[in-house]
């Protein structure tokens, strides 16, 4: 890999778009189909008005921070546990035939105690949180994670508009979503072991949406149509937002996942929150009506999104399913 920094993407391929008349419940048409085209397109882009106060991101910003300052024993006491919450230390992603990802991670679901029907079925990637012994750590995460989820249930309204779908296409499937909140952290490039190892290797995301922050430091590229890479550098008071598998399955490629990777070339610790926004464990995900027809069939199957999701963090992260960890 060259140890060039890429150009920046440009304005037209990945647009901000304003997600203010969202947020205010004013007329999104015209939100819709800027939507629309930016999915077509590179389907990654920025969303500023997303209603997520500014104080909200810092705090979780810097409770993450103090979490990865944590001695590498105090994180190891909150290892990733069989619901795959908590520390995933350095080396544990890893995708088959590539080097290990630099980078280590805090995962964070959607809160379920271990009575809950869901978790005592089993369902995979469902279950408590994990909390470290760091007073001022929980609290902001637990904001952070409501607030970003509040917007993503009303983007995935203007994901139906956008679609000719109407507005509870896909927030019908949400009720008991199977969301992961990662809290990243990137050593320095130059502490790679492994030179095949870079800071997240080029990947597509395994669910519907993501909504991710990045620090100010920058070093997330995206891949254009013909195979070059662009930097996605941060820009203030945004999100970024890219869509994964299960979205280009469900619109039948109408949107595409768009490869991405992360790349920490400038000798500093990178921080970034990644927020999956996937769908209930048992939505079936079927072409969308709207985006088949005549000269465009059908060219998925169609898919459990939990069982789909799971099997994909079982390959790349280690996660071993109920039922095979508990024996
Ligand atoms: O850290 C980032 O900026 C992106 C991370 C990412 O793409 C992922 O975890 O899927
Ligand atoms: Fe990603």
């Amino acid at each position: 890999m060259s140890n060039s920094f890429p150009q920046p993407v440009s304005l037209e391929e990945v647009p901000t778009l304003d997600m203010a008349p969202l947020i205010s419940g004013g007329d999104s048409r015209r939100l819709a189909q800027a939507l629309r085209s930016a999915c077509e397109g590179m389907a990654f882009f920025y969303v500023t008005n997303h209603g997520v106060s500014q104080e909200t991101i810092d705090a979780a910003l810097s409770a993450s921070k103090r979490f990865f300052d944590l001695p590498l024993e105090t994180r190891l006491k909150v290892v990733k546990d069989r619901f795959h919450r908590g520390y995933l230390p350095l080396g544990t992603t890893h995708f088959p035939g590539r080097g290990p990802d630099l980078k280590d991670s805090y995962d964070i679901g959607v809160d379920l105690p271990l009575d809950h029907p869901d978790v005592v079925a089993g369902l995979p990637l469902h279950g408590p949180n994990q909390w470290p012994d760091l007073p001022g750590f929980r609290e902001p995460l637990e904001s952070y994670f409501a607030a970003v989820r509040d917007f993503g249930l009303q983007l995935l309204k203007l994901f139906a508009y956008s679609l000719d779908l109407n507005a509870h296409f896909f927030v019908q499937h949400y009720t008991r979503p199977t969301i992961l909140m990662r809290l990243m952290h990137y050593p320095p490039q130059e502490q790679a072991t492994d030179p095949t190892s870079i800071g997240a290797t080029a990947h597509t995301d395994f669910g519907l949406v993501t909504v991710l922050y990045q620090d100010p430091l920058g070093g997330l590229e995206v891949q254009k149509p013909d195979g070059e890479w662009a930097a996605a550098p941060p820009v203030p008071g945004t999100f970024v937002v890219n869509l994964g598998q299960l979205m280009a399955r469900w619109t039948n490629d109408v949107y595409r996942a768009t490869p991405h990777r992360v790349v920490n070339r400038l000798g500093k610790e990178r921080y970034s929150i990644p927020f999956f926004f996937n769908p209930n464990h048992d939505a079936q995900v079927a072409c969308i009506s709207t985006c088949t027809g005549p000269g465009r069939p059908a060219q998925y199957p169609v898919v459990t999104a939990g069982e789909y999701i799971a099997n994909l963090v079982q390959i790349n992260q280690g996660y071993q399913p109920p039922g095979e960890s508990d024996t």
